[in-house]
């Protein structure tokens, strides 16, 4: 099996002009990355502001084209994709949950959820029952009719993650998505990906400068200056087999 998503050597490059310079010049935000996420991980992305994480996530992403390299989903090249298949294989294939959740303020809970499959011109009752479902599994089955300034902080950021699931994609990307929540309700927030990526296998990457959500993670990427700098897996810790101490042996009666 393919990975589900490959970075392969991407560059970043923007032109930048200084405050009060009309000269550009060049900035190279990612320099060369490769990374292989398979289906099924949690993995975080972590690392000093300015870093490139969010630029990297907009690029995996497919929100942003690679300046050089290439990205890769399920062996299926996608950074030349003509815009509107590309439009179409992000809408299908991955959710994506941002610190400023992005929800249309006119559209109730629901309505927000159901959004992305009626653009796609599924039917509506189809949707109204998934999406239903979907705030029901996120604990919002009593908020289903309320616009998003009707909702807690918390409660807009279940129905982005509702939202981004309700295409059934196999990755959900997301940028801080506990950054702007209380720790209770962060926490709350983390549970949830856990079972999500437990019971639907899930594949999150999730962007964070959150200690707490980095620990429980079992991938952990660290970027600096643009590059991968580390690339720790603690299940290959966890799962080593423990040392097992001599076998007790009943003394013979
Ligand atoms: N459009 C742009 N114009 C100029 N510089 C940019 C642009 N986009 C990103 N950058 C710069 O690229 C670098 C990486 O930005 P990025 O947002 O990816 O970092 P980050 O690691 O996500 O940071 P943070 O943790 O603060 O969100 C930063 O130095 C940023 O200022």
């Amino acid at each position: 099996m393919p990975p589900l998503v490959r970075a392969e050597k991407v560059t970043k490059k923007i032109l930048h002009s200084a405050s009060g310079e009309r000269a550009e010049h060049e900035v190279e935000i990612l320099r060369g990355i490769d990374l292989e996420v398979q289906q099924g991980e949690m993995l975080s992305i972590v690392g000093a502001s300015g870093a490139g994480k969010s630029t990297l996530l907009h690029v995996l992403g497919t929100l942003d084209l690679p300046t050089s390299g290439r990205i890769v989903y399920e062996g299926q090249d996608v950074t030349h994709l003509p815009s509107s298949r590309l439009a179409d294989f992000r809408n299908r294939s991955i959710g994506f949950v941002f610190q400023f959740h992005h929800l249309l303020p006119e559209f109730t809970a629901v309505e927000n959820v159901m959004m992305p499959g009626l653009i796609r011109g599924a039917p509506r009752s189809a949707m109204h029952a998934k999406a239903t479902k979907l705030l029901d599994d996120v604990g919002l089955k009593h908020r289903l009719s309320h616009r998003p300034g009707e909702l807690s902080g918390g409660e807009q950021q279940r129905v982005a993650l509702a939202r981004a699931l309700v295409m059934e994609p196999k990755l959900v990307l997301a940028d801080e998505p506990t950054g702007n929540l209380d720790s209770v309700t962060s926490e709350a927030m983390h549970e949830l990906f856990f079972e999500l990526n437990r019971e639907r296998n899930v594949t999150f990457l999730i962007v964070t400068h959150s200690e707490k959500l980095a620990s429980l993670m079992p991938r952990v990427v660290t970027m600096r200056d643009g590059r991968v700098e580390r690339d720790d897996r603690k299940s290959d810790v966890a799962y080593r087999e423990p040392e097992r101490s001599a076998p007790e042996i009943a003394p013979e009666s």
